[in-house]
């Protein structure tokens, strides 16, 4: 479980993350939408303690990054736009290699059901990662996530450069892995692939959380037209 209460984050002095709140519970998938330099990079960044909070607080599972990061981050997934993955290495000896360096022994069964879970397909993940896509490589990633039993999964731009089916399969791998029991944060321009994912929606601007909707209350052209708006009031206040 993730809970950011009034967090603030400071960049060159600017209030970069102002007074942000939101709460990520087991199970449920949070897209964090927002323009560029809203500041979500920046949440993920605080989340896993690599930028301190000027204020508020932020827990997984009740630690804190500023008492203890390395706790947090045995927690954590992180999945950045681009999965760094040894290229020269398959899928499933990434997935082995990674997995051993955590100090979790793996069989071969255990490890094609992993990227079977994830959504890679049987023929590919004997193949070397340096011809995989970008949504291979995160379904590996995935796979990695769901073998380090992380309760926390920070997704920066997972769809970005993906194409429609490519994004949708990629929904799906995450969707699996919130039913499996893992709280989801996703930080996206994504409006299709946030409304068709997440369960809980919210819109950040220039660093404050102007609107949040759970997702089932509202069509994508309602999530269209509200973040249209606040992108207008931004544009228009900058
Ligand atoms: N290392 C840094 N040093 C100084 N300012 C930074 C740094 N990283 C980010 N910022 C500033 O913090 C603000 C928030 O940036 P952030 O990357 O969190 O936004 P974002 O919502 O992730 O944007 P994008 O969608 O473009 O990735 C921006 O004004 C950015 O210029």
């Amino acid at each position: 479980m993730l809970e950011i209460r009034d967090l603030v984050v400071l960049r060159d002095g600017r209030r970069v993350v102002d007074g942000l709140r939101l709460c990520v519970p087991a199970g449920c998938v949070y897209a964090l939408l927002g323009g560029n330099g809203a500041g979500k990079t920046t949440t993920i960044d605080a989340i896993l303690g690599f930028v301190p909070a000027a204020g508020g607080m932020v827990r997984v599972d009740g630690l804190s990054p500023a008492d203890d990061a390395v706790a947090v981050r045995r927690r954590v997934a992180y999945l950045p736009e681009n999965v760094a993955l040894y290229p020269y290495l398959s899928g499933v000896e990434n997935l082995d290699y990674f997995c051993t360096m955590a100090g979790i022994a793996l069989s071969r069964a255990d490890a094609a059901a992993l990227l079977d879970r994830a959504g890679l397909a049987r023929e590919a993940q004997g193949r070397r990662v340096r011809g995989y896509s970008k949504g291979m490589r995160q379904k590996v990633g995935l796979a990695i996530a769901q073998a380090r039993s992380a309760s926390l999964l920070l997704l920066d731009e997972p769809t970005s450069g993906l194409d429609p089916a490519a994004a949708d399969d990629m929904a799906r791998s995450v969707r699996a892995a919130a039913d499996a029991g893992m709280a989801v944060l996703m930080a996206t321009h994504d409006l299709f692939n946030a409304r068709q994912l997440a369960d809980r929606i919210g819109i950040l601007r220039a660093g404050v959380l102007v609107a949040e909707f759970d997702a089932s209350t509202l069509d994508h052209q309602a999530l269209t037209a509200a973040y249209l708006a606040h992108a207008r009031a931004a544009g228009a206040a900058s």
